[in-house]
């Protein structure tokens, strides 16, 4: 077992999903919310548990939405998730399809899903749109249910395509032992790898979680205590018992490495000439909030004589965007009741801000 260079762990080698993952070139393409399963521990919000579709943050009205956003995010590659991608199947196929078409043979795409709708013409299907790369996530931990034989039944077929196909779960801690059961049925099926998710909770989940006893390893972590180390044991375990690759992908992969390079990807193609972009890819500038962005303009342009370049009437945020430096100037020359500020976003669809300081 060897820890990789983003702070995860690895037997053998990494998908080429995972690959092109850390460096935040794949375009997470969520095709639907829906899913045949209730796991307990299910981060998604509610709003993402209907037949909803998105690229990355972006929600998706045409095809054309999920081609822009793979541009701006230079992906290289896409994530098909959900809910279950296959409870829409020809939706899934037709943009593995479209992003196969627009960007070529060489654009990775692996795609998630439980199991329980992968009956042999649903994966010829995806199959013969170009899908790269199948990861199972049956329900193991519900070894009685009747859908988890139907899922199990389900990811035989897959062996019989060209393509690598393995499995991704969570470790639940106490589960060490279905998930030994499907790492070795795995290896007996020939598949590739199996994924293994530090648990995290999510403000959907937390309760869950909490009343069977799990508890997040800090207050700055969204990682569940007792998972990281146990699934450190099932991959040594792994190492020595199977020949499948394994990877242990941690909350702090998630955050600290994906997101931030995702972010820095996105950045450099959305950047107006008025931000500035951060070493962890988000956007710096200043904003003015005034309640008549009209007369704060013309006082901006006429009366302080900053280059209209460097102004954005930003109406939805009722404010005026501008580049930091000047921002700090004009909260020092302007009196009245402007209010001045640092901002700092996300080079995503929702700008989702993560930082604000007033200036005196
Ligand atoms: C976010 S899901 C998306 C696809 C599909 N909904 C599923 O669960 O397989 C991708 C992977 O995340 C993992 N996962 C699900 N819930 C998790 C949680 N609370 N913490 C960490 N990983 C989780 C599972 O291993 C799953 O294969
Ligand atoms: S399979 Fe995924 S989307 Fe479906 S309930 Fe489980 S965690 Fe949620």
């Amino acid at each position: 077992m060897r820890e990789s260079e983003y702070y995860s762990y690895f037997v053998g080698e990494l998908p080429k999903g995972c690959q092109l993952c850390v460096k935040g070139a794949k375009l997470v393409l969520f095709t639907t919310g829906i899913c045949p399963r209730d796991c307990f521990y299910c981060p998604l919000s509610p709003w993402r548990r209907e037949d909803v579709i998105y690229a990355n943050e972006r929600p998706v009205k045409d095809e054309l939405d999920i081609l822009e956003e793979a541009k701006i995010q230079e992906a290289l590659g896409a994530g098909v998730t959900g809910g279950d991608p296959l409870a829409r199947l020809e939706r899934t196929v037709r943009y593995i399809q479209l992003l196969k078409e627009n960007f070529g043979e060489n654009f990775h795409i692996h795609l998630y899903t439980t199991g329980a709708l992968a009956t042999r013409e649903a994966l010829e299907k995806l199959y013969d749109a170009g899908l790269d790369e199948i990861r199972f996530h049956p329900d193991i931990f519900s070894p009685n249910s009747k859908l988890f034989q139907k899922e199990i039944e389900n990811i035989k077929n897959a062996k019989d395509f060209d393509w690598d196909f393995g499995g991704e779960v969570p470790v639940i801690p106490g589960g060490e032992e279905r998930i030994r059961w499907y790492a070795e049925f795995l290896d007996n099926l020939g598949a590739k790898f199996l994924n293994l998710n530090e648990l995290e909770f999510s403000e959907t989940n937390l309760r869950a979680l909490i009343d069977k006893g799990f508890k997040p390893v800090s207050d700055e972590s969204s990682a569940i205590k007792g998972s990281l180390d146990l699934g450190l044991e099932l991959l040594r375990w792994g190492e020595e018992s199977t020949s499948l690759s394994y990877h242990l992908c941690t909350a702090k992969l998630k955050d600290a490495v994906q997101l931030r390079n995702r972010l820095k990807r996105m950045a450099k193609n959305v950047a107006k000439p008025y931000h500035e972009i951060t070493e962890d890819g988000t956007l710096r500038f200043g904003i003015a909030e005034y309640e008549d962005l009209e007369e704060l303009y013309s006082l901006l342009v006429e009366e302080a004589s900053v280059p209209k370049e460097w102004l954005y009437i930003n109406e939805k945020k009722k404010r005026i965007e501008m580049p930091e430096e000047v921002a700090i100037e004009l909260a020092d020359a302007v009196e009245g009741d402007v209010k001045f500020y640092i901002i700092e976003e996300y080079p995503t669809w929702d700008r989702i801000e993560v930082g604000r300081i007033p200036l005196p």
